[in-house]
């Protein structure tokens, strides 16, 4: 009896998202669970892009020093296509947590497809902020988590991969507040459908805003950023991504665009029954 009670302790604990099971998805706090894993990836993946300077040329349009054929767009916008062009056609887009930053220019998947039974609204893939995310990242986050302000050419590539690596996960993050959204909806219709039908967009922010959990997530991150943004080996305590930037960067720009993609999502909730 005992033994049984514990076996059913640890498999409610280990309850995470499963994307074939949609009761797994739209659980909350499965959700929140799976947003606190990716506090770590993104703490992470700035580190690495730590290492070297801004290099504004990488996202400078056709800038002459990084000269791509039959290409309009900046170093990075070439280097995420190709990205994506691979990612697709191994079928990263076909989850439903992903979303490309080139949806017009990806390819089919060469593996099988999946089928992932569907617990978003159809237009879930539309909710797209993947441009206003690279925006943003460009020209806010790249000055803050950036070594120095300087060019350095033989570096190129290796900041456009540490680029790409920050942008997916950003937008996987961001993105993901299309099962916040569409679990806060099941969990009260009624008020969702009324806020939706008299287009309060006001309302619907007060009522997706949950201030303790923000306060948590800041909270975390400074612990975070306190034990991962230093190099333990490094007799100086070098800081490389200090606590102050990284709950700037969540509270101004992570946090705000979450919050976006959920209320568009639900703006169009109604049109989806
Ligand atoms: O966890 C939620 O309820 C969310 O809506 C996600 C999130 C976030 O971006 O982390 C956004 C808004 C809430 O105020 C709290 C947290």
């Amino acid at each position: 009896m005992v033994v049984r009670s514990l076996k059913q302790l640890l498999r409610a604990k280990t309850r995470i998202m499963d994307f074939t099971k949609p009761e797994t998805v739209l659980d909350l706090q499965n959700i929140r669970d799976e947003l606190i894993k990716m506090e770590d990836s993104i703490i992470f993946k700035f580190i690495e892009r730590s290492h070297f300077p801004t290099c504004p040329s990488v996202y400078r349009k056709n800038d002459p020093k990084l000269p791509i054929p039959n290409f309009d767009g900046s170093f990075l916008d070439w280097a995420l296509l190709q990205m994506e062009i691979a990612h697709s056609q191994l079928r990263r887009f076909e989850s439903p947590d992903e979303t490309p930053f080139f949806p017009d220019k990806i390819r089919k998947p060469i593996l099988p497809s999946i089928n992932y039974p569907q617990v978003l609204a159809s237009y879930a893939p539309l909710v797209n902020y993947n441009g206003k995310i690279k925006q943003v990242y460009e020209h806010e986050i790249v000055p803050l988590i950036s070594k120095c302000d300087a060019d350095q050419p033989e570096n190129y590539g290796s900041v456009a991969t540490r680029d790409i690596d920050a942008l997916q996960s950003l937008s996987r993050r961001i993105h993901f507040g299309k099962f916040v959204a569409e679990a806060k909806f099941r969990n009260d219709e009624e008020l969702y459908t009324s806020l939706i039908r008299k287009k309060d967009v006001n309302g619907i922010v007060k009522h997706i805003t949950n201030a303790a959990v923000e306060e948590k997530i800041l909270e975390r991150l400074t612990k975070k950023a306190e034990v991962y943004g230093v190099d333990p080996t490094s007799s100086s305590g070098e800081r490389r991504i200090t606590p102050e930037y990284l709950v700037k960067i969540y509270k101004e720009y992570v946090i705000p665009l979450t919050k976006e993609v959920e209320v568009d999502y639900l703006m169009r909730r109604l049109d989806e029954q």
